[in-house]
């Protein structure tokens, strides 16, 4: 189960005094000639949702990987506490507290439900190689305590049910959901959802979105990709906004969703004509 969230209690997060959790500074990222980001800066602040919009080819996913270690920045700067992510490695990121999902899902179909999670609640455990392959206590008390921490959070996701089915036989939904135990699995301090919604109704979106806030009431940052604007306004505290690689718009969703620039940016027509 993620951390019990210290000042307990649903509804938005404190947001405008919250701590900086991950600093996204001046980053340009290029590939060969196309600027994928360019000089994009944002804060994420502890305990809220924050939602990553834009069109299609905007920057997003681009953005997400180079915060979780896949990319390394042309230029500039991320931070996680304080401290430089750009050019470690994708594990240590995990270890520092950083989770993601993927745009297309990526679970071990031929493992169970409950296996996917013991991946991610593996991470932490301190047995040797030696000590898996004999099979000491240690090794066994931790395999017990992994498989523990699976299941609540199976139960957690709403799909305990199906912890012993094979991934690739579970819905496309439960197949969200487990993405998602599995990334807590590795006890984030930063959950990263990449377009978690995609392909869902509105009543499974909706029942993500009481998903995504509960993951928050843990204690657990989100940061959220969605093409789903109403999704994304209904669910984040604030909202950074990506057309072209560049940041046009920063705010509330109330304030994003009211400025010009992102409605040009959405409708395909100049700022002044929106
Ligand atoms: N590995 C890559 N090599 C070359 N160009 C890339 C690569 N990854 C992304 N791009 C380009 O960078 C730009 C930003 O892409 P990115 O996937 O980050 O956008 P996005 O906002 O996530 O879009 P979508 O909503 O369609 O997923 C696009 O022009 C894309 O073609």
């Amino acid at each position: 189960m993620p951390h019990e969230r210290s000042s307990a209690g649903a509804g938005p997060a404190p947001v405008p005094g919250g701590a900086a959790l991950l600093e996204v500074d001046n980053v340009t990222l290029r590939f060969g000639g196309v600027t994928a980001l360019d000089g994009v800066s944002f804060t994420i602040r502890q305990g809220e949702i924050f939602g990553l919009i834009g069109p299609n080819g905007a920057g997003k996913t681009t953005c997400f990987n180079a915060m979780t270690g896949i990319y390394r920045p042309t230029d500039g700067e991320i931070r996680f506490t304080g401290k430089r992510v750009t050019g470690l490695r994708k594990y240590e990121i995990t270890s520092m507290g950083i989770a993601r999902t993927f745009q297309n899902i990526r679970l071990f179909p031929e493992m169970t439900a409950l296996e996917n999670v013991m991946v991610g609640a593996d991470a932490h455990h301190k047995t040797s190689v030696l000590g898996a392959l004999f099979r000491l206590p240690r090794h066994r008390r931790e395999e017990a305590q992994g498989r523990e921490k699976s299941l609540r959070l199976l139960e957690f996701v709403g799909i305990r049910h199906r912890a012993g089915h094979v991934a690739r036989n579970l819905s496309y939904g439960e197949q969200r959901r487990l993405e998602i135990a599995r990334a807590l699995a590795t006890d984030p301090k930063l959950l990263c959802l990449d377009e978690p919604a995609a392909g869902f109704n509105p009543a499974e979106k909706e029942d993500l979105l009481q998903l995504i806030r509960r993951v928050r009431d843990t204690g657990v940052t989100v940061l959220l990709i969605e093409h789903d604007m109403r999704l994304v306004m209904g669910v984040t505290d604030r909202i950074a906004v990506l057309e072209f690689g560049r940041k046009i718009a920063e705010g509330t969703p109330a304030e994003v969703r009211d400025d010009p620039k992102v409605i040009a940016a959405y409708l395909g027509v100049p700022a002044d004509a929106a």
